[in-house]
């Protein structure tokens, strides 16, 4: 594991397969749950301008009224999953794929082709010097593959759990259920290029974020002509 509060750069011949010099940077960023990728995203777009692509915003708005998605899911599931308003309802359905595995994956298997088409759209209208790719499941959907690098925000997850259950106000065995479902720390860390330790205050991670902008400036840099 890494040391604690750091950032990482893992040298730069490791990069993912089929990205080269020539194709616009975008960087993904992951995370487990309540890891700290919004905050990170966060601090580069407002201090550094940076286009933000959130995998999290892309799947809400594929299951908006008037959606096809949203007529399957309710086929599936029931009217319970749907609000008075006619909107997804997002706990009741967070309750039963948590709980149902299968149900779960039924759900990814419908989303993750729509949510991956809407960041695609996304990301060609990125003018920032680089675009980030931020995404729980950037290295479970295969979403890595439309990055150059992957940026892992690492923590220890009783951090994870206490951070979530600090901001959700959900039950711990549903946080529990969540991580489960996702790719473990170790495995997350196997895909990284580069790590922020997120196991301190905002500030430190802060840090982190505004090395790693001017790291991906430089690599830019080296790709023009
Ligand atoms: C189950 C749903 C309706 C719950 O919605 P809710 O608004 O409560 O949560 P939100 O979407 O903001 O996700 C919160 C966090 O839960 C975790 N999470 C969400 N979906 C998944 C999943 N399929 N597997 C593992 N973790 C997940 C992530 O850490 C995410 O950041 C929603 O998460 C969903 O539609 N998930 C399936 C689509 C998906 O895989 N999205 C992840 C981005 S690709
Ligand atoms: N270094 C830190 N110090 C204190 N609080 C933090 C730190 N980093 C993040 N947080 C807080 O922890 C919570 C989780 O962070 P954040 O929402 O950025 O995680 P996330 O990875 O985007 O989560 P999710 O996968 O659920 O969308 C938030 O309330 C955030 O403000």
């Amino acid at each position: 594991m890494p040391s604690t509060g750091g950032c990482f750069i893992i040298p730069a011949d490791h990069v993912n397969e089929g990205a080269t010099v020539d194709t616009p940077l975008i960087i993904g960023l992951t995370g487990g749950i309540g890891s700290g990728k919004s905050a990170a995203a966060e601090r580069f777009a407002s201090q550094h301008g940076i286009h933000v692509v959130d995998a999290d915003i892309k799947s809400r708005v594929v299951v908006e009224p008037g959606r096809p998605a949203l007529g399957q899911i309710v086929d599936r599931f029931g009217q319970a999953v749907l609000q008075a308003d006619g909107q997804l309802d997002r706990a009741a359905l967070r309750q039963r794929v948590f709980a149902e595995p299968a149900e779960r994956q039924w759900l990814e298997q419908l989303l993750h082709p729509l949510i991956r088409d809407e960041i695609v759209t996304d990301l060609h209208s990125a003018q920032s010097p680089y675009a980030l790719l931020v995404s729980p499941l950037l290295v479970e959907s295969g979403q890595h593959r439309l990055t150059r690098r992957v940026l892992v925000i690492d923590v220890p997850q009783a951090l994870q759990i206490s951070r979530t259950l600090a901001r959700d106000g959900v039950p711990e065995a549903q946080v529990r259920a969540i991580l489960q479902a996702q790719a473990s720390r170790e495995e997350r860390l196997r895909h990284a290029h580069d790590v922020i330790v997120n196991d301190r205050d905002l500030a430190t991670l802060h840090a982190g974020v505004d090395r790693l902008h001017q790291y991906y400036l430089s690599l830019r840099e080296g790709a023009k002509p």
